[in-house]
C-alpha cells in the first residue's frame, strides 16, 4: 500500500512542467545563471503518511517504504506481488531506492512541513516571482492534506494565503476593480463589471453558507470553514513569522488580491468556480488554453474572484472542493478511479502591486494523481502523464 506523496516546489520556472526531476534521484535542478553562479529552481519533497487504523488491521504496515536518511529512501515490494514474485524467481529487483531534496516521515507536522519547505520560498513569492507548488501520489497517498489540510489542520495552502494576507495587511486595495487579464496582466473594470463581479462573489459565498454544515459534517478537508471571516485563523498564526524578513516594501503600495481554482481532468481544463456548477445535474464545459501573444499560456474565460482576507478564501476554496473531480468519485465508490487518467487541481493566487511596477504572481496548489494504486508507477508512465499535462497547460493555442 502506498503512503507516500511527493511534494515539488519550482521557482521561479514558469509553469514549465518539463523540468521534472528525474524518476530515481529527485535531487534539487539547477540552472546556471549568465554570471555562472547556480540557481536552485526545483525542490522535490517526499512526505510518508501514517498508516490508517484500517491499513493496520489489514497489516498493510510491511515496511515496503523504509526511510534511510533525510533523503533516500528504500521501496521493498509488497510480500505476494508480482514484483516480489519475480524478483524471488531472479528476475528484477524488488528493491528500489530513490533520492529527494528532503524527506518527511509519518510523525511530521503540517506546520513543521510547512516551515522546512514552503516557507523559505514565501519572500520571493511575495517579491513578485511566479511559484509552483504541486503534489503527486497516488490516490489516498495525502496530497489533499498536505496541500489543503484540515479546518484543525491546516496544509500549506491556507498557510501561503495567510502569510500573504499578513504581508499585505493594512495596505489592501478595497476596490475590485482591478483584475487579473490573459496570463501577465492586470485590466481596470467599468462600475458595470465591478458590479458583476460582486454578483457572481455572492453567488459563490450564499452557496458556500447554505451547504456549510452538511460540508463540515462530511469531515471535508476545507480550511476554516464558514467560521472563518477575519483575516487570519489561530491555527495559523505562527506563519506570521514568514513575514519577519519581508523584502517588499509595502509602506506607499496596495495590493489587490483575487484567485482562481481550476482542475484538469483527463486533459480538459475546468473551472471549479462557475456558480451554476454547485446543482451536478448541469454539464460543466471545458476552458480553452490560449496564449496571450508573447507566448505565454493562460486559460481563456476562467473565472477569478476578488478575496479581501483568509475567509473569503476559505469559502472559494470550499466552494471549488464541491466541483472537484475527485469529490465526485469519492462520493461514487463504484466508478473506478483507475478511468481517471490525469487529475490535476489549481488553485491560483493572483496580487497585484499597485504602484509604478506591476508585479503578478501566481502560487498553483496542486494535486496530480498517478493511474493506478501501486508504490510506484513507471517512469514511462509519469513522464507521459506530466507529458499531457504539460501539453494541456502550455501548448494547447486557442484562436
Ligand atoms: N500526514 C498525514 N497525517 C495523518 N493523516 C493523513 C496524512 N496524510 C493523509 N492523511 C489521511 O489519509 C487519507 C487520504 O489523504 P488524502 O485525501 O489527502 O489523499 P489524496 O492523495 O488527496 O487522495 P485522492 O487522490 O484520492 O484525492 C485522509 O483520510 C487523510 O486525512
Amino acid at each position: 500500500m502506498s503512503t507516500v506523496v511527493d511534494l515539488t516546489f519550482e521557482e521561479p520556472v514558469d509553469m514549465d512542467l518539463t523540468c521534472t526531476a528525474p524518476p530515481v534521484s529527485t535531487s534539487p535542478q539547477q540552472i546556471e545563471t549568465p554570471g555562472g553562479a547556480e540557481q536552485q529552481t526545483m525542490r522535490v519533497y517526499l512526505r510518508v503518511r501514517p498508516f490508517s487504523k484500517e491499513e493496520l488491521c489489514d497489516n498493510e504496515d510491511q515496511d515496503c517504504v523504509v526511510i534511510e536518511n533525510s533523503q533516500t529512501v528504500t521501496l521493498n515490494a509488497p510480500k505476494g506481488s508480482a514484483t516480489m514474485k519475480s524478483s524471488e524467481k531472479g528476475v528484477g529487483t524488488s528493491l528500489h531506492k530513490f533520492s529527494f531534496s528532503q524527506i518527511f516521515g509519518p510523525e511530521t507536522t503540517q506546520a513543521e512541513l510547512f516551515e522546512d519547505t514552503v516557507k523559505s520560498q514565501m519572500s520571493d513569492f511575495l517579491d513578485g516571482k511566479n511559484a509552483l507548488i504541486f503534489s503527486y501520489g497516488v490516490t489516498n497517498a495525502g496530497k489533499t492534506f498536505t496541500i489543503q489540510g484540515t479546518p484543525k489542520d491546516p496544509g500549506i495552502l491556507p498557510r501561503v494565503l495567510d502569510a500573504t494576507f499578513h504581508h499585505i495587511e493594512g495596505n489592501q486595495y478595497e476596490g475590485m476593480d482591478l483584475k487579473p487579464y490573459l496570463r501577465n496582466d492586470a485590466q481596470y473594470l467599468d462600475p458595470d463589471q465591478v458590479k458583476q463581479e460582486r454578483s457572481a462573489k455572492v453567488a459563490i459565498f450564499a452557496s458556500v453558507k447554505e451547504e456549510c454544515d452538511p460540508l463540515r459534517a462530511s469531515g471535508g478537508s476545507e480550511f476554516s470553514p464558514c467560521a472563518a471571516s477575519g483575516r487570519s485563523s489561530s491555527s495559523l498564526s505562527h506563519s506570521q513569522t514568514v513575514l519577519a524578513s519581508n523584502p517588499t516594501d509595502t509602506s506607499s503600495s496596495q495590493f489587490a488580491l483575487w484567485v482562481a481554482f481550476f482542475e484538469i481532468y483527463n486533459e480538459c481544463v475546468y473551472d471549479l468556480l462557475q456558480p451554476s456548477l454547485c446543482s451536478k445535474s448541469k454539464k460543466r464545459s471545458a476552458l480553452r488554453v490560449c496564449d496571450d501573444g508573447a507566448g505565454n499560456a493562460y486559460v481563456k474565460d476562467l473565472r477569478w474572484v476578488n478575496i479581501q482576507n483568509l475567509g473569503e478564501a476559505s469559502k472559494v476554496l470550499q466552494f471549488g472542493n464541491k466541483n472537484r473531480s475527485a469529490a465526485a468519485t469519492k462520493m461514487n465508490q463504484s466508478s473506478s478511479r483507475r478511468q481517471v487518467l490525469n487529475l490535476f487541481t489549481h488553485f491560483c493566487i493572483w496580487w497585484h502591486l499597485l504602484s509604478s511596477k506591476l508585479i503578478p504572481a501566481f502560487i498553483p496548489a496542486t494535486g496530480l494523481n498517478l493511474p493506478s494504486p501501486r508504490v510506484s508507477c513507471s517512469t514511462k508512465t509519469k513522464r507521459g502523464l506530466l507529458a499531457n499535462i504539460r501539453e494541456a497547460v502550455t501548448h494547447r493555442r486557442g484562436d
